[in-house]
């Protein structure tokens, strides 16, 4: 007897909820924010995805694609620490999907050391990273567009 198929992506809302919403993660290329971006799909949304490194957004596309085939997902290279790099996330959203319905504020991270040890440096880059980044984000989609924010970092 052949197994059952499984399905990749579900969620415990019903299909198409959010049909035709407009979503931006934040960090939607790895772990949660893949995660989110994948369970957003499934419920209708179109998604952009954002973060710094453009090699991982392509890949999480090409796999997301591949479990979802149809779905309308796209990448943008943004850091969420610098203010010119956030306008600009947001403007291409707008200028491709025509509107956000949802931010995804997942974009962030910390690193893992005890106090002791911990560089002042890396101290604010966790700050200006999981912080002002948020902050930025959430200015920018409230300037340039905006409805529903869902902050994690
Ligand atoms: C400040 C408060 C910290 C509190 C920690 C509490 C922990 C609670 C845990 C709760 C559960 C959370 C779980 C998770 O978050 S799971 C995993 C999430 N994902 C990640 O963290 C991965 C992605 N993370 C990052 O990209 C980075 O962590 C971060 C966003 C914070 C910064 O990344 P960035 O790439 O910009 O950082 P740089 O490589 O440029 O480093 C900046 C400088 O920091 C120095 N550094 C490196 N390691 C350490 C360390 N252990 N302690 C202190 N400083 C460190 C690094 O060397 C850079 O300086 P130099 O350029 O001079 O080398
Ligand atoms: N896993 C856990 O137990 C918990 C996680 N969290 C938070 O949930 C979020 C997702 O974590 P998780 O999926 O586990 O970890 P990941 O490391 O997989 O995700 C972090 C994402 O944030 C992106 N990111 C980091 N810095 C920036 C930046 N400056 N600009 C834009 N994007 C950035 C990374 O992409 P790139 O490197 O390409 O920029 C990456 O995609 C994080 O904010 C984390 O702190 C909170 C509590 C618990």
């Amino acid at each position: 007897m052949a197994a059952p198929t499984v399905a990749k992506v579900t969620s415990v809302f019903r299909q198409k909820l959010f049909k035709d919403k407009v979503a931006l993660v934040t960090g939607g290329a790895t772990g949660i924010g893949k995660t989110i971006t994948q369970e957003l799909l499934y419920l209708g949304c179109n998604v952009m995805i954002a973060s710094r490194k453009a090699d991982n957004l392509k890949a999480a596309v090409t796999e997301i694609q591949g479990n979802l085939p149809g779905c309308d997902v796209r990448w943008t290279e943004c850091n969420i620490r610098k203010e010119d790099s956030v306008k600009k996330m947001v403007s291409t959203t707008l200028e491709q999907f025509g509107k956000i319905d949802f931010l995804v504020n997942n974009g962030g991270g910390q690193f893992y050391a005890p106090t002791s040890e911990f560089s002042l440096k890396g101290f604010n880059a966790v700050v200006e990273t999981n912080l002002t980044g948020t902050f930025l984000c959430m200015k920018e989609e409230l300037n340039q567009s905006c409805l529903l924010s869902f902050m994690q970092t």
